[in-house]
């Protein structure tokens, strides 16, 4: 295809994800002046909207799914392209889109963001949910389905399996407690009961991030594309689907612990094997007393089989760097992310990059870890784009505070769940203790100590606790002197820090 002549901007995003979008809207303030680019594959882009810090770390803000234009009314100078890079040639500071244009920039910040990591990929049975389209694609299958099969232990996991109604789910985890990248066995086992609950009918008020789809109508669209990398949903994301099986029930979970995917068959290769008895046990066949033929089974590691209608791989994200940043030598972190230093810096000169799509490569505070979530998303994007202003003033800068500590605010099954800072102890090695508190159906505290400071804690429930908590961790308090003081219910805990 011919090439449109290059048009050169002096700072160029690509990614419309709330990374991207913050990244583009600081630099439109710092550059008030310079026409900003923000290249997309989505036809709509997230913007933060009423965001507000509800402590040092903490925040609080609602996620919009907006036109473009509306993003370019805000920010007069910010121009959207919306077409897919298809080529970085980052030694000619260059980029190429599907619709056959060429950019240069002189400062680039790449925040294309992360897809599902699929076990079994291109299977037609496994689903991922990422984006809009994914998500509607899985409400549209569990319609009519009336068993399916979770696979993974973290975010997604977590919210399906509780907000899946009316079909059964068979979820088939690798650890032995539900919940592993959130918490530890403790609070799987505060919050396994509301597994076999009846959902209430609205949920209960809850202070987190909040996601709505406003402004736009979905428009009918040929697969460009914007189809095959949409922005990441993210708080909230289900609350305008209807996820409904065939069934009547409310929830109706079977977990299989310690265990992984071994094989999945067809009907059509199940039932011969089946009928001639060749390799599968009858007593393993625990999903069909009722003889019930499925359209695709699945073999664990644990030597059971499940039929279902279909699986969901939930089995975590890898940064979108393929295809289009192939032919440049970045270096890439363990989990396949663009390296970025303490100032976003990628390997290569003048490319930054921030969100889903990077590996944090500095050393960080002793209480902070990347998670793949949209906090750090904006966090990373505003800050990405401080350091390229940095730069251009030949300014030094300070890595942002929202650094210091790690500090996330979500919903899980139902619950406001708080973490801070190293709560799983995570590289804490054995050198540590834990204090807890937990009240059976209202609220689980759990804080990790190390040598009488507090490192981390799992707040899940109204505790109140997290901003003496977050106070706690931040700065370093010996806290020997208090025991089990720092938990008693009775001690006014922010007065005695006061
Ligand atoms: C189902 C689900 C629930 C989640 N829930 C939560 C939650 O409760 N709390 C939380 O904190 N986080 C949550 N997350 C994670 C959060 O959504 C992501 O961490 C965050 O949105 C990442 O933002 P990003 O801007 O880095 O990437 P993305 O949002 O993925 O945006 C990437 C952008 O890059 C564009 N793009 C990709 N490739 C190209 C290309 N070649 N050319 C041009 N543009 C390109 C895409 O179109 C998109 O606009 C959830 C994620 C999922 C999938
Ligand atoms: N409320 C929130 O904050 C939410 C956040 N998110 C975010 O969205 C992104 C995507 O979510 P999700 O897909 O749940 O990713 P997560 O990273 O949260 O979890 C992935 C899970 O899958 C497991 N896993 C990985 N590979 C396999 C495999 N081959 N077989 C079985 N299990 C496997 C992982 O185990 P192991 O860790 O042992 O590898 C882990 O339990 C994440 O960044 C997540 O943080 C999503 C939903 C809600």
């Amino acid at each position: 295809m011919a090439v449109a002549p290059a048009a050169r901007s002096r700072f160029a995003v690509v990614g419309g994800g709330i990374a991207g979008v913050t990244c583009a809207e600081r630099l439109s303030v710092e550059f008030p002046l310079e026409d900003i680019l923000l290249i997309t594959a989505s036809p709509v882009i997230k913007a933060v909207t009423n965001f507000k810090q509800v402590s040092k770390t903490l925040e609080e803000f609602d996620v919009e799914e907006q036109p473009s234009s509306v993003l370019e009314k805000r920010y007069p100078n910010i121009k959207v392209i919306e077409s897919g890079i298809t080529q970085l040639k980052s030694k000619e500071h260059k980029m190429f889109t599907e619709d056959g244009k060429e950019y240069g920039y002189e400062k680039l910040c790449l925040c294309a963001g992360a897809k599902p990591k699929l076990i079994f990929e291109g299977n037609p049975y496994i689903l991922g949910i990422r984006d809009t389209d994914s998500a509607q694609e899985f409400q549209k299958h569990l319609a009519k389905a009336k068993r399916i099969v979770v696979v993974g232990n973290g975010g997604i996991a977590l919210e399906l399996v509780y907000e899946i109604e009316g079909c059964e789910v068979i979820w088939a985890i690798k650890d032995k407690a539900i919940g592993n990248t959130f918490f530890d066995a403790g609070a799987a086992e505060f919050l396994i009961p509301k597994l076999s609950a009846e959902k209430p009918e609205t949920a209960t008020a809850c202070k987190r991030t909040k996601y709505t789809t406003g402004g736009s109508e979905k428009e009918e669209r040929s697969d460009t594309a914007a189809d095959r990398f949409g922005s990441a949903l993210g708080p909230d994301w289900h609350e305008g689907l209807h996820l409904k099986g065939t069934k009547e029930f409310s929830h109706k979970v079977h977990i299989e612990t310690l265990c992984e995917i071994k094989r999945i068959y067809l009907q059509q290769e199940f039932i011969p094997l089946q009928q001639a008895s060749l390799s599968f046990p009858k007593e393993k066949q625990n999903a069909q007393p009722d003889r019930a033929l499925w359209p695709v089974y699945v073999e664990l590691t644990n030597g059971k089989i499940y039929g279902c209608d279909f699986i969901v791989s939930a089995t975590g994200v890898v940064p979108n760097v393929k295809p289009f940043l192939d032919g440049n030598d970045f270096a890439l972190g363990e989990d396949g992310g663009l390296k970025v230093d303490e100032h976003m810096h990628t390997s290569l000169p003048d490319i930054y990059a921030a969100g889903d799509i990077c590996s944090a490569s500095w050393e960080p505070s002793r209480v902070w870890q990347q998670m793949r979530l949209w906090t750090q998303a904006r966090q990373m994007g505003w800050y990405a784009a401080r350091c390229m202003a940095a730069d251009s003033f030949g300014e030094s800068i300070e890595m942002d505070f929202s650094f210091e500590l790690f500090a996330h605010v979500t919903k899980f099954f139902n619950y406001k769940v708080v973490l801070l800072g190293k709560y799983n102890a995570q590289g804490l090695g054995s050198d540590h203790e834990l204090m807890l508190r937990c009240t059976k159906g209202q609220e689980y505290v759990k804080v990790v100590i190390q040598n009488g400071r507090m490192m981390g804690a799992v707040l899940i429930g109204e505790t109140d606790l997290e901003e003496t908590f977050e106070n706690l961790i931040l700065n370093q308090m010996d806290l020997s002197a208090y025991g089990e003081d720092l938990l008693n219910p009775n001690v006014d805990i922010e007065d005695y820090f006061d």
